[in-house]
């Protein structure tokens, strides 16, 4: 059979110095609630990521997560950034990501649960939303872990975060989180 799921890392990773942001959504709450749960507690027990490190911001749904998660980014750059007007005049050369040592978030991860409904509007915001997801992690140099389930029926997002009588049940915020963590730490590198 097909073995799915992903190897765990050959080496431990230690958070205690890593700055989070998480962005979810409002959506789905239920199933929302326990990905981000999944998401912080590998991140605070498995990684010793500092709660208080940890920004958590919420949008009303999957397709503001892109422009929440670049913006929260630009305004925390800002804040760090003594030089922020000279950051941000290069920023608007395009001259890549600024160095990773003017940056406030060592990682972000946008979560988001998206179940198809009669029209195709599910299929569009899939897509919008993982490119964009994509995008702002290259175009910020800081990780952006895509936490959206895309899923074809309620019971698809209860497996998914844990929720639900299924014995497959996986929270994937688990995975989400030691991912989190070790691109924030091999950006560094
Ligand atoms: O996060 C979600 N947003 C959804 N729609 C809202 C969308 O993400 C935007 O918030 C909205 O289009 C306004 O931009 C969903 N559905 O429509 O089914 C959904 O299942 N999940």
């Amino acid at each position: 059979s097909v073995v799915k799921g992903v190897a765990s890392p050959l080496e431990k990773y230690d958070g205690s110095s890593l700055r989070i942001l998480i962005v979810h959504t409002r959506w789905n709450p239920s199933v929302v609630d326990e990905l981000v749960k999944g998401v912080v507690d590998t991140m605070t027990k498995e990684h010793s990521v500092k709660s208080e490190n940890i920004t958590i911001q919420t949008v009303s749904g999957s397709f503001e997560l892109p422009f929440a998660a670049q913006r929260l980014i630009a305004a925390s750059r800002l804040q760090a950034t003594p030089n922020a007007a000279e950051l941000f005049s290069t920023l608007g050369e395009n001259t890549g990501p600024p160095p990773v040592n003017s940056q406030t978030f060592d990682a972000a991860i946008c979560i988001g649960v998206l179940i198809k409904g009669s029209t195709m509007h599910f299929e569009y915001i899939s897509e919008a939303v993982s490119n964009g997801i994509m995008r702002v992690g290259l175009d910020t140099g800081i990780p952006c872990i895509f936490g959206v389930l895309t899923c074809l029926t309620d019971e698809q997002a209860l497996e998914r975060s844990g929720l639900g009588v299924s014995e497959k049940k996986h929270n994937h915020g688990i995975d989400w989180g030691h991912c989190a963590v070790e691109l924030a730490i091999k950006n560094r590198r």
